[in-house]
């Protein structure tokens, strides 16, 4: 279980996020949606202590972050890829995170098998691919065996195999029982895995229900989307078109 009070980020004049109240249950996935620049990253990262609320809790399982006695072991999150050293290996990466986590050393085989990176577990992590690197950041997430997952665009880099995967793991993660949250741009991949949704704009909470509830009457998650976000689009590109059109 995630819980978030109050919890508010401020940049200079820019509120990331302002006062957002939610909880993330486990047995479910949690789809976290909202449009660029809306506080998703902010919000995660507050979640697991990477960066500080100017006011408000986030909680792990009635616990703070920066109070876990092994967070690893507590919440797993892949948050941006490449956050390993480029020159050493996936698994002297994985290595280093088990030992300093106090994670048995047969976790990592077992969470490189998982991601399928078992065949290049000896390769310099540096010179793998997009893809292949948020295998080795979701393997990272996994090691710990944690019962709380966070995934900030997982998808991004993945080749359709590893979509179509990644949609099977974190439904059978939260079968199990794990409180799973999941921020993806991609709605249709959200239609075909979450079970809730919170949704924000400007950092603030525009909505916090169940995929059903947000399709009723044969809406779609897009239409859903856009119904509530209309106002909440700080970035929107224009017709290249018209714009050439008009040069
Ligand atoms: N380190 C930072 N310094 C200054 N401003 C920041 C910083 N991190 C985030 N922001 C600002 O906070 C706001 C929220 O950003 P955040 O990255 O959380 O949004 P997001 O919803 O994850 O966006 P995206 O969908 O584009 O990834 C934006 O206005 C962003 O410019």
């Amino acid at each position: 279980m995630i819980e978030v009070r109050g919890l508010t980020k401020r940049y200079g004049s820019t509120v990331a996020v302002g006062g957002l109240d939610f909880d993330v249950r486990p047995g479910v996935v949690t789809g976290f949606l909202g449009p660029n620049g809306s506080g998703k990253s902010t919000t995660m990262r507050m979640i697991i202590g990477l960066d500080r609320p100017d006011a408000g809790t986030a909680h792990i399982n009635g616990t703070p972050y920066h109070r876990l006695a092994w967070p690893l072991r507590e919440v797993g999150a892949l948050l941006e890829a490449r956050t390993f050293h480029p020159g050493r290996s996936a698994e002297n990466h994985l290595a280093a995170l088990a030992a300093g986590n106090g994670i048995p050393r047969a976790r990592v085989r077992a969470v490189l098998d998982t991601v399928g990176l078992s065949d290049v577990a000896a390769r310099r992590a540096g010179g793998f691919s997009l893809g292949m690197s948020q295998r080795l950041g979701i393997a990272a997430a996994l090691l710990g065996d944690p019962p709380v997952l966070l995934f900030d665009e997982p998808v991004n880099g993945l080749d359709p195999e590893g979509v179509r995967w990644l949609r099977g793991l974190v439904t059978s993660l939260a079968a199990e029982g794990r409180t799973v949250l999941l921020s993806s741009h991609l709605i249709s991949e959200m239609a075909l895995t979450a079970d809730r949704l919170i949704v924000i704009g400007r950092g603030a909470l525009l909505a916090d229900s169940s995929v059903a509830e947000l399709t009723r009457e044969g809406r779609s998650l897009e239409e859903a989307f856009f119904e509530l976000t209309g106002d909440s689009a700080e970035y929107r590109g224009n017709d290249h078109a018209q714009h050439r059109r008009t040069r």
